[in-house]
């Protein structure tokens, strides 16, 4: 097991437990989902995952070895994480934001260009051509010279991705990446992520906090579900679809089907 695990991870917010006894392992080369209601604890689960939330008990091991985790070494870690809306630069082209997301892996180039520090012509056409090769896969390329703040949202939250995919992260963390976007797009966004960890030339786990289901149980190979903090259930697709734990953390109603619980929970969004 050489992933990441969360053993006996609790949060508390004074007197609020927002993670209790949480316990699983997203395993290396697999999609983790990660479900539950509003205030279920997923957010607060990546912040302690990426090192924003310090948790009251339990520990993480990552690629076997003890993990206490900062925001600022993430990155040297092998992780990185999108935000639950885009987070672009609006102001810098497309390519330059995916540069910005090399740059803090990487001793000279658009990072210390933006800071105005000395820098290598050479090292910045590097990085930007494979800024734009980031941004071919996610067929983006079209729109590199292009500011960031005029694009299209699905367009930016490819531009969102490119740019946590260029350090080549072992584990990638999803905040909602479907949230915001059309029916359209849901289909490339989950051949997308099924191909992360398998396809690419540096392969990534994924771990995926999303609210729309359909697209959960088509990409995750397992799925972790949390309701007041505590899990409550685990599995594959199937299986916790089938749990009655999960359909009563859910408006104690059935699981509901395809998009149906979508609509819900973005109701209550
Ligand atoms: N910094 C904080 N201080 C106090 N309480 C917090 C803080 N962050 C989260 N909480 C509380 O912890 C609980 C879990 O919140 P969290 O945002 O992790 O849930 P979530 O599952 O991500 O919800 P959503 O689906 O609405 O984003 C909630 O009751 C929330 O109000």
């Amino acid at each position: 097991m050489s992933g990441l695990v969360v053993h006996d991870v609790g949060v508390r917010f004074g007197g609020l437990v927002a993670l209790e006894s949480v316990s699983f392992e997203v395993a290396e080369g697999t999609v983790t989902g990660v479900i539950g209601p509003n205030g279920a604890g997923k957010t607060t689960l990546f912040n302690v995952i990426s090192g924003f939330v310090k948790p009251s008990n339990g520990s993480l091991t990552w690629e076997g070895k003890p993990f206490q985790p900062r925001p600022d070494q993430l990155v040297r870690h092998g992780m990185t994480r999108t935000l639950q809306g885009v987070g672009l630069f609006t102001h810098l082209t497309a390519a330059e934001n995916v540069m910005v997301g090399a740059a803090t892996s990487r001793k000279a180039g658009f990072g210390s260009a933006l800071l105005g520090l000395p820098r290598s012509d050479r090292d910045e056409r590097r990085l930007r051509t494979e800024a734009i090769e980031w941004l071919e896969r996610l067929g983006a390329a079209d729109v590199a010279d292009r500011v960031a703040g005029t694009l299209a949202y699905p367009v930016q939250k490819r531009v969102a991705l490119a740019r946590a995919l260029i350090s080549r992260p072992r584990l990638l963390m999803l905040d909602e990446p479907a949230g915001g976007l059309g029916a359209e797009d849901l289909g490339p966004l989950a051949e997308l992520i099924r191909a992360l960890p398998r396809e690419w030339e540096s392969p990534c786990s994924v771990m995926l906090v999303e609210h729309h289901m359909d697209l959960v149980m088509q990409v995750c190979d397992k799925v972790v579900v949390l309701d007041f903090g505590k899990c409550v259930a685990q599995g594959t697709p199937a299986e916790v679809q089938a749990d009655p734990a999960v359909a009563a953390a859910y408006l104690g109603a059935e699981v509901p089907e395809e998009s149906a619980l979508t609509e819900d929970e973005e109701a209550t969004s």
